[in-house]
Protein backbone atom coordinates (compact mmCIF):
# COMPACT_ATOMS: atom_id res chain seq x y z
CA UNK A 1 0.00 0.00 0.00
CA UNK A 2 1.37 3.50 -0.80
CA UNK A 3 1.81 6.15 2.17
CA UNK A 4 -1.66 7.76 1.86
CA UNK A 5 -0.62 10.79 3.86
CA UNK A 6 -0.35 13.34 1.11
CA UNK A 7 2.40 15.52 2.67
CA UNK A 8 4.03 14.57 6.08
CA UNK A 9 4.66 17.98 8.00
CA UNK A 10 8.66 17.85 8.52
CA UNK A 11 9.28 20.89 10.72
CA UNK A 12 6.41 21.67 13.20
CA UNK A 13 5.90 25.57 14.17
CA UNK A 14 7.24 25.53 17.65
CA UNK A 15 7.16 21.82 18.26
CA UNK A 16 6.21 21.24 21.72
CA UNK A 17 6.05 18.38 23.57
CA UNK A 18 2.32 17.21 24.74
CA UNK A 19 3.02 14.28 26.07
CA UNK A 20 6.59 13.10 26.92
CA UNK A 21 7.63 10.20 29.28
CA UNK A 22 11.36 11.04 30.97
CA UNK A 23 13.23 7.73 31.85
CA UNK A 24 10.61 5.12 32.83
CA UNK A 25 11.23 2.33 33.94
CA UNK A 26 9.06 -0.68 34.79
CA UNK A 27 8.63 -4.44 36.02
CA UNK A 28 6.24 -6.58 36.95
CA UNK A 29 7.75 -8.74 39.94
CA UNK A 30 10.45 -9.68 39.02
CA UNK A 31 10.46 -9.22 34.80
CA UNK A 32 11.34 -5.85 33.50
CA UNK A 33 9.06 -4.35 30.96
CA UNK A 34 10.61 -0.81 30.32
CA UNK A 35 14.20 0.15 31.31
CA UNK A 36 14.49 3.80 31.12
CA UNK A 37 12.62 4.51 28.59
CA UNK A 38 12.06 8.38 27.01
CA UNK A 39 10.37 9.85 24.50
CA UNK A 40 8.23 12.64 23.44
CA UNK A 41 4.85 13.38 21.77
CA UNK A 42 4.71 16.61 20.14
CA UNK A 43 1.70 18.83 19.87
CA UNK A 44 -0.04 18.07 16.67
CA UNK A 45 1.64 15.16 15.48
CA UNK A 46 1.33 11.38 15.23
CA UNK A 47 3.66 8.90 16.70
CA UNK A 48 3.53 5.62 15.98
CA UNK A 49 5.08 2.38 18.75
CA UNK A 50 5.60 -0.29 16.98
CA UNK A 51 7.55 -2.91 18.60
CA UNK A 52 7.28 -7.05 18.95
CA UNK A 53 4.70 -8.81 20.98
CA UNK A 54 4.50 -8.21 24.74
CA UNK A 55 7.29 -5.58 24.40
CA UNK A 56 4.73 -3.05 26.56
CA UNK A 57 3.28 -0.53 23.71
CA UNK A 58 -0.24 -1.33 26.25
CA UNK A 59 1.70 -0.90 29.52
CA UNK A 60 2.74 2.54 27.62
CA UNK A 61 -0.41 3.71 27.12
CA UNK A 62 -1.76 2.44 31.03
CA UNK A 63 1.05 4.65 32.00
CA UNK A 64 -0.12 7.38 30.21
CA UNK A 65 -3.73 7.15 31.25
CA UNK A 66 -2.75 6.47 35.08
CA UNK A 67 -4.10 3.05 34.84
CA UNK A 68 -0.44 1.54 36.66
CA UNK A 69 2.44 3.89 37.75
CA UNK A 70 6.21 3.27 36.66
CA UNK A 71 9.19 2.21 39.13
CA UNK A 72 10.97 5.02 38.09
CA UNK A 73 10.81 8.29 35.85
CA UNK A 74 8.57 11.01 35.35
CA UNK A 75 5.35 11.41 32.89
CA UNK A 76 4.47 14.66 31.76
CA UNK A 77 1.36 16.08 30.42
CA UNK A 78 2.02 20.13 29.18
CA UNK A 79 5.04 20.23 31.39
CA UNK A 80 3.51 19.06 34.45
CA UNK A 81 4.64 15.38 35.96
CA UNK A 82 1.26 13.86 36.54
CA UNK A 83 2.67 10.46 37.62
CA UNK A 84 0.37 10.99 41.41
CA UNK A 85 -2.63 12.03 39.42
CA UNK A 86 -5.41 9.97 39.13
CA UNK A 87 -6.80 8.60 36.02
CA UNK A 88 -10.00 10.95 35.98
CA UNK A 89 -8.09 14.03 36.47
CA UNK A 90 -5.56 13.23 33.44
CA UNK A 91 -8.19 12.73 31.05
CA UNK A 92 -10.37 15.19 31.87
CA UNK A 93 -7.80 18.23 33.10
CA UNK A 94 -5.28 17.56 30.09
CA UNK A 95 -8.39 16.32 27.72
CA UNK A 96 -6.44 12.36 27.05
CA UNK A 97 -8.73 10.30 24.87
CA UNK A 98 -8.05 6.26 24.39
CA UNK A 99 -9.25 4.00 22.17
CA UNK A 100 -8.55 0.30 23.69
CA UNK A 101 -8.09 -2.21 21.57
CA UNK A 102 -10.83 -4.36 22.18
CA UNK A 103 -14.46 -3.37 23.49
CA UNK A 104 -14.74 0.01 24.73
CA UNK A 105 -18.66 0.24 24.02
CA UNK A 106 -21.62 -1.14 25.72
CA UNK A 107 -22.25 -4.21 23.54
CA UNK A 108 -26.15 -4.80 23.84
CA UNK A 109 -26.93 -0.56 23.31
CA UNK A 110 -26.97 0.44 19.89
CA UNK A 111 -24.69 2.91 18.47
CA UNK A 112 -26.95 6.08 19.06
CA UNK A 113 -27.48 4.61 22.59
CA UNK A 114 -23.76 3.89 23.35
CA UNK A 115 -23.24 7.63 21.91
CA UNK A 116 -26.20 9.24 24.54
CA UNK A 117 -24.48 7.30 27.26
CA UNK A 118 -21.53 8.83 27.29
CA UNK A 119 -22.26 12.02 26.11
CA UNK A 120 -24.14 12.51 28.86
CA UNK A 121 -21.15 11.98 31.23
CA UNK A 122 -18.33 14.08 29.55
CA UNK A 123 -20.54 16.66 28.07
CA UNK A 124 -21.87 19.18 30.66
CA UNK A 125 -24.11 21.41 28.06
CA UNK A 126 -27.20 19.09 27.91
CA UNK A 127 -27.50 21.80 24.83
CA UNK A 128 -24.52 20.91 23.34
CA UNK A 129 -25.06 16.62 23.22
CA UNK A 130 -27.18 16.15 20.62
CA UNK A 131 -25.33 18.48 18.11
CA UNK A 132 -22.08 16.58 19.20
CA UNK A 133 -23.73 13.11 18.79
CA UNK A 134 -25.16 14.46 15.21
CA UNK A 135 -21.97 15.67 14.31
CA UNK A 136 -19.72 12.78 15.09
CA UNK A 137 -22.64 10.47 13.38
CA UNK A 138 -22.37 12.96 10.00
CA UNK A 139 -18.44 12.60 10.18
CA UNK A 140 -18.50 8.72 10.29
CA UNK A 141 -21.19 8.50 8.11
CA UNK A 142 -22.35 5.99 10.78
CA UNK A 143 -26.44 7.03 10.56
CA UNK A 144 -27.47 3.88 8.52
CA UNK A 145 -26.30 2.13 11.44
CA UNK A 146 -27.27 4.51 14.54
CA UNK A 147 -30.07 1.99 15.70
CA UNK A 148 -27.70 -1.40 15.61
CA UNK A 149 -26.76 -3.19 18.94
CA UNK A 150 -22.78 -2.38 19.11
CA UNK A 151 -22.17 -6.18 19.34
CA UNK A 152 -23.69 -6.62 15.58
CA UNK A 153 -21.60 -4.19 14.17
CA UNK A 154 -18.40 -5.04 12.22
CA UNK A 155 -14.95 -4.68 12.89
CA UNK A 156 -14.47 -1.43 11.13
CA UNK A 157 -17.78 -0.13 11.90
CA UNK A 158 -16.79 -0.65 16.08
CA UNK A 159 -13.73 0.75 15.69
CA UNK A 160 -15.32 4.05 14.14
CA UNK A 161 -17.88 4.02 17.33
CA UNK A 162 -15.35 3.47 19.81
CA UNK A 163 -13.25 6.46 18.16
CA UNK A 164 -16.44 8.63 17.89
CA UNK A 165 -17.14 7.80 21.44
CA UNK A 166 -13.48 9.18 22.62
CA UNK A 167 -14.15 12.13 20.62
CA UNK A 168 -17.32 13.40 22.58
CA UNK A 169 -15.37 14.50 25.18
CA UNK A 170 -13.08 16.60 22.37
CA UNK A 171 -9.90 15.50 23.27
CA UNK A 172 -6.52 17.00 22.83
CA UNK A 173 -5.20 13.44 22.75
CA UNK A 174 -6.31 10.65 21.00
CA UNK A 175 -4.19 7.46 22.10
CA UNK A 176 -5.12 4.28 19.56
CA UNK A 177 -4.29 0.79 20.76
CA UNK A 178 -3.88 -1.26 17.75
CA UNK A 179 -6.81 0.22 15.64
CA UNK A 180 -5.64 -1.65 12.41
CA UNK A 181 -5.94 -5.55 13.84
CA UNK A 182 -8.27 -7.95 11.85
CA UNK A 183 -9.70 -5.47 9.56
CA UNK A 184 -9.84 -5.36 5.64
CA UNK A 185 -7.65 -2.96 3.68
CA UNK A 186 -11.07 -0.95 2.83
CA UNK A 187 -11.49 -0.93 6.39
CA UNK A 188 -7.67 -0.01 7.34
CA UNK A 189 -7.57 2.80 4.94
CA UNK A 190 -10.68 4.48 6.04
CA UNK A 191 -9.30 4.83 9.63
CA UNK A 192 -6.50 5.81 8.05
CA UNK A 193 -8.05 8.63 6.63
CA UNK A 194 -10.21 9.35 9.75
CA UNK A 195 -6.81 9.60 11.65
CA UNK A 196 -4.77 11.74 9.82
CA UNK A 197 -8.18 14.19 9.09
CA UNK A 198 -8.29 14.02 12.70
CA UNK A 199 -4.89 15.65 12.93
CA UNK A 200 -5.19 18.10 10.20
CA UNK A 201 -8.98 19.01 10.54
CA UNK A 202 -9.04 18.86 14.30
CA UNK A 203 -6.06 19.58 15.50
CA UNK A 204 -5.64 16.44 17.62
CA UNK A 205 -2.30 14.97 18.42
CA UNK A 206 -2.10 10.91 17.95
CA UNK A 207 -0.35 7.99 19.17
CA UNK A 208 -0.79 4.63 17.56
CA UNK A 209 0.51 1.27 18.24
CA UNK A 210 -0.23 -1.54 15.80
CA UNK A 211 1.53 -4.58 14.31
CA UNK A 212 0.68 -3.35 10.83
CA UNK A 213 3.88 -1.96 10.45
CA UNK A 214 3.25 -0.73 6.79
CA UNK A 215 -0.41 0.73 7.79
CA UNK A 216 0.89 2.33 10.98
CA UNK A 217 4.14 3.46 8.94
CA UNK A 218 1.64 5.36 6.21
CA UNK A 219 -0.23 8.32 8.56
CA UNK A 220 2.55 8.76 11.18
CA UNK A 221 4.86 11.78 11.26
CA UNK A 222 7.43 10.25 13.37
CA UNK A 223 7.13 6.60 14.94
CA UNK A 224 9.22 4.85 18.08
CA UNK A 225 10.69 0.89 17.88
CA UNK A 226 10.42 -0.74 21.23
CA UNK A 227 12.58 -3.56 21.92
CA UNK A 228 13.81 -5.62 24.70
CA UNK A 229 12.73 -2.50 27.14
CA UNK A 230 14.07 -0.11 25.28
CA UNK A 231 13.38 2.31 22.29
CA UNK A 232 15.77 0.80 19.79
CA UNK A 233 15.27 3.48 17.36
CA UNK A 234 13.20 6.70 16.51
CA UNK A 235 12.11 9.02 13.61
CA UNK A 236 10.42 9.49 10.19
CA UNK A 237 9.00 6.49 8.93
CA UNK A 238 11.53 7.05 5.91
CA UNK A 239 14.49 7.24 8.36
CA UNK A 240 13.03 3.98 10.46
CA UNK A 241 13.21 1.76 7.42
CA UNK A 242 16.97 2.45 6.78
CA UNK A 243 17.93 2.25 10.74
CA UNK A 244 19.64 -0.54 11.43
CA UNK A 245 18.77 -1.02 15.06
CA UNK A 246 15.13 -0.82 13.57
CA UNK A 247 15.79 -4.00 10.60
CA UNK A 248 17.77 -6.12 13.43
CA UNK A 249 15.40 -5.18 15.86
CA UNK A 250 11.69 -5.23 14.33
CA UNK A 251 11.77 -4.99 10.34
CA UNK A 252 13.98 -7.68 9.16
CA UNK A 253 15.99 -7.31 6.50
CA UNK A 254 13.26 -7.76 3.62
CA UNK A 255 10.64 -5.00 4.78
CA UNK A 256 9.52 -2.85 2.15
CA UNK A 257 7.74 0.20 2.70
CA UNK A 258 6.48 1.68 -0.24
N1 LIG B 1 -0.76 -5.94 35.04
C1 LIG B 1 0.20 -6.77 34.62
N2 LIG B 1 0.75 -7.65 35.47
C2 LIG B 1 1.75 -8.48 35.07
N3 LIG B 1 2.28 -8.48 33.84
C3 LIG B 1 1.76 -7.64 32.95
C4 LIG B 1 0.69 -6.72 33.28
N4 LIG B 1 0.40 -5.98 32.19
C5 LIG B 1 1.23 -6.41 31.22
N5 LIG B 1 2.04 -7.39 31.67
C6 LIG B 1 3.12 -8.04 30.91
O1 LIG B 1 3.93 -7.00 30.40
C7 LIG B 1 4.39 -7.34 29.08
C8 LIG B 1 4.03 -6.23 28.14
O2 LIG B 1 2.63 -6.30 27.87
P1 LIG B 1 1.92 -5.32 26.85
O3 LIG B 1 0.49 -5.71 26.80
O4 LIG B 1 2.24 -3.93 27.20
O5 LIG B 1 2.66 -5.68 25.50
P2 LIG B 1 2.34 -5.19 24.02
O6 LIG B 1 3.62 -4.68 23.45
O7 LIG B 1 1.18 -4.28 24.02
O8 LIG B 1 1.97 -6.59 23.38
P3 LIG B 1 1.00 -6.98 22.14
O9 LIG B 1 1.63 -6.37 20.93
O10 LIG B 1 1.05 -8.46 22.13
O11 LIG B 1 -0.37 -6.43 22.45
C9 LIG B 1 3.78 -8.68 28.75
O12 LIG B 1 4.73 -9.68 29.01
C10 LIG B 1 2.60 -8.81 29.71
O13 LIG B 1 2.35 -10.14 30.04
Amino acid sequence: MGVIKKFRIKSFKNPWPIISLENISLSFGKRKILDNVSFKINHGQILGMLGPNGVGKSTIFNLITGLIKPDYGKIKFEGIDVVDYPIYLRTTKFKIGYVPQYGGYFSDLTLLENLKAIAEIVIDDKNLIYHKINMLIAKFELDAIRDIKAKFLSGGQKKKLVIALALLSDPKVLLLDECFAALDVLTIKMLQEIIVNLQTESNITICICDHQARDLLSCVDVAVILSNCKIVAQGSPNELINNTEAKNAYFGDSFKFN
